[in-house]
């Protein structure tokens, strides 16, 4: 039975063809990703003959309310956040014979698990707390929204011109002011989320470290036994990973990174030295 339905959920998930217009306006041009609920073309804008970015609801969730519920919920959160170099910008969103789709800025860029797995592309230690530290200052903007990206993962950062992109707001939450949770449940909530996303962060910089790693020999060795870093960095990643004391906010996130930054220098250059 699951066997059929996946066949049919396949059938009706077919991506809209090449060079159809979407509201009149929008031309596809190609498909850029198909995700577990969404559908994301590059297009044309016919209007003013720029490229954009359409994210379709799958066909296959369309009647589902709880789906076209977080779809909504994933647009409103875009419009929220508005203005920020590092996230698309929304422009609209429409339904088109009963298909859902909203349309956001296209980011020029490649997404960094592709950059790291299929180009090889190589972070030394302070590229990568440099870059952790754009990422940590977007993080921090979503949280000051009350919006939590729940999905932080190199295939959801675009980096373009050196400068990350974070895309994909469809596990984001968002916290509301309600009556129905006192305060105590809403600030457990916003603990939970807030360290989820600095697990994130902590497993993306490991990503990132282990760029210069040498694959051959690699044996089960711990991140911390492999990677032998200095003692900030390893410290930084054992709090964002919840391995010690948690972090309570991101001052102190910044704080540790701009140290290790620091110790980063230090150390390289002495390498620099012996070599
Ligand atoms: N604004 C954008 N500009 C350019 N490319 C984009 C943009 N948004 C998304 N993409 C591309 O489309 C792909 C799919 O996007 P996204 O991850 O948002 O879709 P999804 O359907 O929610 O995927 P998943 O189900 O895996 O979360 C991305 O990997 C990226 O390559």
């Amino acid at each position: 039975m699951r066997f059929v339905r996946k066949i049919i959920q396949f059938i009706v998930d077919t991506p809209i063809e090449k060079d159809k217009i979407l509201m009149g306006r929008y031309q596809v041009k190609a498909v850029l990703g198909i995700g577990s609920y969404g559908m994301v073309y590059e297009c044309i804008d016919l209007l003013n003959d720029t490229r954009v970015a359409v994210k379709q609801l799958r066909p296959s969730k369309r009647k589902k309310q709880l789906e076209i519920d977080r779809f909504t919920e994933e647009i409103h959160m875009l419009r929220l956040l508005g203005n920020h170099s590092s996230i698309p910008k929304l422009l609209e969103s429409f339904q088109e014979e009963g298909h859902w789709f909203y349309v956001m800025e296209f980011i020029d860029g490649e997404n960094l698990e592709s950059l790291l797995f299929d180009k090889k592309l190589v972070f030394t230690r302070q590229e990568a707390l440099l870059l952790i530290r754009q990422l940590v200052s977007i993080v921090d903007y979503l949280h000051n929204h009350s919006i939590y990206h729940g999905d932080l993962r190199i295939p959801n950062i675009l980096m373009k011109n050196d400068v990350p992109v974070l895309i994909d707001f469809g596990l984001a939450c968002r916290l509301i002011d309600s009556r129905k949770n006192n305060d105590k449940e809403k600030s457990k909530q916003r603990e939970i989320l807030t360290q989820d996303d600095y697990y994130d962060l902590g497993d993306i910089l490991l990503f990132l470290l282990y760029s210069t790693y040498p694959k051959k020999n690699r044996k089960a060795l711990s991140w911390i036994e492999e990677l032998s870093l200095p003692a900030t960095t390893t410290n930084l990643l054992r709090r964002l990973l919840g391995i010690d004391e948690r972090y309570a906010n991101v001052e102190e996130i910044f704080h540790d990174l701009d140290k290790a930054i620091l110790e980063g220098n230090v150390h390289d250059t002495h390498e620099q030295i012996l070599l």
